[in-house]
């Protein structure tokens, strides 16, 4: 899967290709990462990249021109990738505070597309037509403001990333993580077995995996019920998850 950023810091990116899964996974090709700094592509000699707001108002505002061409840029590098750019396969993501939401369902649904260009903005956002006519999809990793969409796009890199075919060392594991199957996580456990005289639950060192499989889930269903009723709510049990229920409830 191809990522371009376009960014002005683009050393902060290191912090996802240098390490762990992500940062294996860049290296192996599974997926490819270009970092583009609209500063290359700016026509003055001070390199500008924002300027002062029309209307007045407080912090800067980062120019259209170089956006622009670095996005067209990001667009040919797509493209020589094998992106089907003109055909949706490679949108220009736009991190910010008015985005959508972002979700484990939408990150779900990524690894089909050949790519994403992802813009971080800095300052006080970045001129408005450049969105309009550039950007086709806006995504925010919560409602709160950081200093950039850098972080933001280092997020979404790594929820997409870690989700690529064969990138996770354990299919299964990924299944587990919270949110998958629309569950919190259930506790997990390793050595020692006694940590300050807390044990181990039996079930886990019982080998039965049957036993094991179901305990895990009545886990997930109470952490859930209790932390994130919103996500109780909406849960639909498998067939089996159902019938472990039944249990539950006669446990109540
Ligand atoms: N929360 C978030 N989820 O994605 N991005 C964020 C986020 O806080 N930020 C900080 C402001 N940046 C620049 C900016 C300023 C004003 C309007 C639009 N853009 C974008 C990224």
């Amino acid at each position: 899967m191809f990522f371009a950023v376009i960014s002005i810091f683009p050393e902060m990116f290191c912090a996802i290709s240098d390490y762990g899964v992500v940062g294996r996974a860049l290296k192996n090709q599974q997926a490819t990462l270009q970092l583009i700094n609209p500063r290359d592509f700016t026509n003055d000699n001070y390199r500008r990249i924002d300027e002062r707001p029309f209307g007045g108002g407080p912090g800067m505002v980062m120019m259209a021109q170089p956006l622009e061409k670095a996005i067209l840029y990001a667009k040919e590098l797509a493209l020589a990738a094998g992106c089907d750019v003109a055909g949706g396969g490679c949108p220009v993501v736009y991190l910010s505070p008015q985005g959508r939401t972002l979700t484990e369902s939408m990150v779900a649904d990524m690894p089909k597309l050949d790519g994403m260009i992802l813009l971080c903005g800095r300052y006080e956002g970045i001129d408005e037509r450049l969105l309009q006519r550039y950007v086709e999809l806006e995504i925010s990793i919560g409602d709160y403001v950081l200093t950039g969409g850098e972080l933001p796009a280092m997020v979404l890199m790594d929820s997409v990333i870690r989700r690529l075919p064969a990138v996770m060392s354990d299919e299964a594991s990924a299944q587990q993580d919270s949110f998958v199957d629309g569950l919190l996580d259930c506790p997990h456990y390793t050595k020692p077995l006694d940590f300050h005289g807390d044990m181990v639950p039996e079930v886990l060192l019982s080998g039965h995996h049957a036993n094991i499989a179901k305990w895990r889930f009545l886990q997930q269903v109470k952490r859930t019920q209790l932390r994130r009723p919103d996500l109780w709510r909406a849960f639909v049990p498998t067939k089996q998850q159902a019938k472990w229920l039944k249990d539950l409830e006669s446990l109540d």
